[in-house]
């Protein structure tokens, strides 16, 4: 389990992101889709990342650092109708050019809303990600609204729909911020990612 979890610092320019001493894992997902909420429910801290009920809360590189040895890093989220084309363009910039210039990247949850019919933005964004070798896993969020059920068949539809792109399901993780599921299945994953990382560093 995570002991220390501190915000550390927020960028707009993935040049002035912390050293890549240390394994990062970052949060990635449409607006709203609850980025943030998961970040504090693994953290234990209720506060840590900002979270809102209007889409666009996050909008810079925020870097946490946990127990010393790695990092959570938490995204603006992608899919806001809203802003401007310009925002849009620079959100592309800032993003792109962090998820594919962090040597310290392990892996990136990209969060899937799994109350929805499968949104072709997110197949569009994981499909870049497989294209530019970015290392992803997908968490299905707010499992508490929909029921067990519903949520699989949801759920499923998404696996299959990315089965198509890649040949094969993507690893996926079922996680409700509210209910705090998921919470040692990712942790555990996590802390795998992170000793092979050190490991390999040697
Ligand atoms: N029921 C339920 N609501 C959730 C869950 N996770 C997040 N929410 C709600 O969804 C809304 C958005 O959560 P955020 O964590 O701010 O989402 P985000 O992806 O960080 O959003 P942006 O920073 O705007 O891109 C908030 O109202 C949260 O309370 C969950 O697991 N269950
Ligand atoms: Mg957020």
């Amino acid at each position: 389990m995570i002991k220390k979890a501190v915000f550390s610092v927020s960028n707009s320019d993935y040049t002035k992101c912390p050293k890549t001493d240390k394994p990062e894992i970052a949060f990635i997902g449409r607006s709203n889709v609850g980025k943030s909420s998961l970040i504090n429910m693994l953290a234990g801290v209720k506060d840590l990342a900002k979270t809102s009920g209007k889409p666009g809360k996050t909008q810079l590189i925020n870097h946490f650092e946990i127990d010393g040895r790695w990092y959570m890093v938490d995204l603006p989220g992608y899919g806001y109708a809203v802003v401007s084309k310009s925002t849009k363009s620079s959100w592309e910039k800032m993003i792109r050019g962090y998820l594919t210039n962090r040597a310290n990247l392990i892996a990136v949850m990209v969060l899937i809303d799994s109350r929805l019919e499968p949104q072709k933005i997110d197949l569009e964004f994981i499909t870049w990600c497989g294209e530019h070798d970015v290392p992803f896993v997908l968490a299905f969020t707010k499992a508490d609204k929909l029921g067990l059920e519903k949520t699989k068949v949801s759920i499923q539809r998404f696996l299959d729909a990315a089965k198509e792109i890649f040949g094969e399901e993507p690893q996926y993780f079922i996680t409700s911020a509210n209910k705090r599921e998921g919470k040692e299945e990712l942790i555990r994953f996590f802390e795998a990612e992170i000793s092979e990382y050190y490991e390999a560093l040697g």
